[in-house]
């Protein structure tokens, strides 16, 4: 803070900070107690598919220490936590029998955070399938809607009045890209033909589990979706075509059949003959209405036309003249205020937005030093990312609350432990947890509503 900029960060009364994670990259203990196999410990078991053969078998072993990080979350001064339930944890077939000590450790989890005065926001998929439902054809298996919802309501009953914000699915776009598409995250396919009927039984799946909370479930419901927001590289009409490739591909595909837009006519000519018309039904059960969007922010691109790209035949152009993070991507946080400027518009102005994820990876040191981790990079991301959103409220956008991504330094999925996005640091070797500066200055952000920024 500087003091010309003294309070003009104020945020509005009643804004929900917070920090987030997932169910397999905190975790660990994944097959304990009579959990069943995800497609995550098989992905990350399978050689090859982790960088220095990582796995989530301990992560930041969460699942035994989620009372000391429920300590931490309140050293950090944090209102909420957004956390995600592991399906094969509490069913471990997917279906049918529910695990005794698996559902006991978030009916812990979410008594403790009651009690610590922090609201639990409940994600119901974070990537995790279980690996009995991929035998059954995973996110292909038109069924897997059902299964969903069901495993949907076993939450939905088991927490009601306690969870009263719930995500269904957290970013469709990188688990059929990701999973489905380039093969780069678990189940590890790669056929743009199984990528269109992935892609639908997700959306499909959402729409099923906010019907059903619509009978069982009490409080709001949502989905969360990555967006990135896509600037040509140039004003030739081919590097405009190319971004609206890019744009359909990522940030349309799912947004518009949510919006009872049906897909973009982009998609068509991005999937060619693997692209594939559905019942309006569908449609019909996709586009539910909802109560609110997360959105998970980090960068943008700048496509340029690249005809041998696949499949959007698109080429992001490394914008040098801006810092990247440890991951590759570009720091630019005036794009998050034109993305959530662009998301109001999309969703109509009435659904209201919470930045569900938000951070940066950069290189931190194995462990303290001094009983300090000095990581100003992130720092400086969290503070103009924080003054984006404060600008995007100033231009009318209903934006709820911010989740910073991630409470604790955890595993990056096939980046494995390389890339640390916590506010919090962890050594992996004692899992010793240390709160970086920039977890003392978002400490210090949620304490003053941003004044301090
Ligand atoms: C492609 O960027 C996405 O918005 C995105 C970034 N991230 C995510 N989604 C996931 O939700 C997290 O599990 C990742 O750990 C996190 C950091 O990579």
């Amino acid at each position: 803070m500087t003091t010309e900029t003294a309070g003009k960060y104020l945020f509005p009364e009643g804004f929900l900070w917070g920090a987030a994670t997932a169910a397999y990259q905190i975790e660990g203990s994944s097959m304990a107690d009579g959990a069943g196999a995800s497609i995550w410990d098989r992905f990350s078991h399978t050689p090859g598919n982790m960088k220095d053969g990582d796995t989530g078998d301990v992560a930041c072993d969460h699942y035994k220490r989620w009372r000391e990080d429920i300590q931490l979350m309140k050293r950090l001064n944090l209102q909420a936590y957004r956390f995600s339930v592991s399906w094969s944890r509490v069913m471990p077939e997917g279906r049918g029998a529910i695990n005794p000590k698996g559902i006991d450790f978030y009916d812990r989890l979410v008594d403790g955070l009651l009690e610590q005065g922090i609201e639990p926001l409940c994600t119901l998929y974070h990537w995790d399938l279980p690996a009995a439902l991929d035998d059954r054809g995973g996110w292909l298996n038109p069924d897997i809607a059902d299964w969903f919802a069901d495993y949907g309501q076993v939450l939905f009953e088991k927490f009601k009045g306690r969870v009263k914000t719930w995500g269904t699915i957290n970013e469709p776009w990188v688990i059929v890209d990701g999973g489905y598409l380039h093969g780069a995250l678990a189940p590890g396919h790669r056929s743009a033909f199984e990528a269109m009927i992935a892609g639908h039984n997700v959306l499909r799946a959402h729409g099923a589990a906010v019907k059903r909370f619509r009978q069982v479930g009490e409080g709001k419901i949502g989905i969360v979706l990555n967006i990135e927001p896509k600037y040509p590289a140039s004003d030739k009409p081919e590097d405009e075509a190319a971004r609206r490739r890019a744009e359909a591909q990522m940030n349309r595909w799912f947004l518009d059949p949510l919006m009872g837009r049906g897909y973009p006519e982009e998609l068509k000519d991005v999937y060619g003959e693997a692209y594939r018309e559905f019942p309006q039904e569908d449609f019909d059960l996709i586009a539910q209405p909802t109560d609110w969007m997360g959105l998970n922010w980090y960068t943008r691109a700048v496509p340029e036309n690249a005809p041998d790209a696949w499949p959007t035949r698109s080429r992001p152009v490394k914008q040098v003249q801006h810092a990247h993070t440890e991951t590759g991507w570009e720091v630019n946080p005036p794009a998050l205020t034109d993305t959530l400027v662009w998301l109001h518009e999309q969703t109509g102005g009435k659904l209201p937005l919470m930045v569900t994820e938000n951070g940066s990876a950069w290189y931190d040191p194995p462990h303290a030093i001094d009983g300090r981790i000095h990581d100003p990079m992130r720092v400086e991301y969290l503070k103009n990312h924080l003054k984006a959103l404060h600008d995007a409220i100033g231009k009318g956008v209903d934006v709820r609350g911010y989740m910073a991504w991630s409470l604790l330094d955890n595993l990056e999925w096939s980046l494995g432990y390389s890339k640390r996005f916590g506010i919090t640091h962890v050594n992996f070797q004692t899992q010793e947890r240390t709160i970086k500066d920039s977890g003392l200055l978002y400490a210090e952000v949620i304490k003053t509503h941003g004044g301090v920024l």
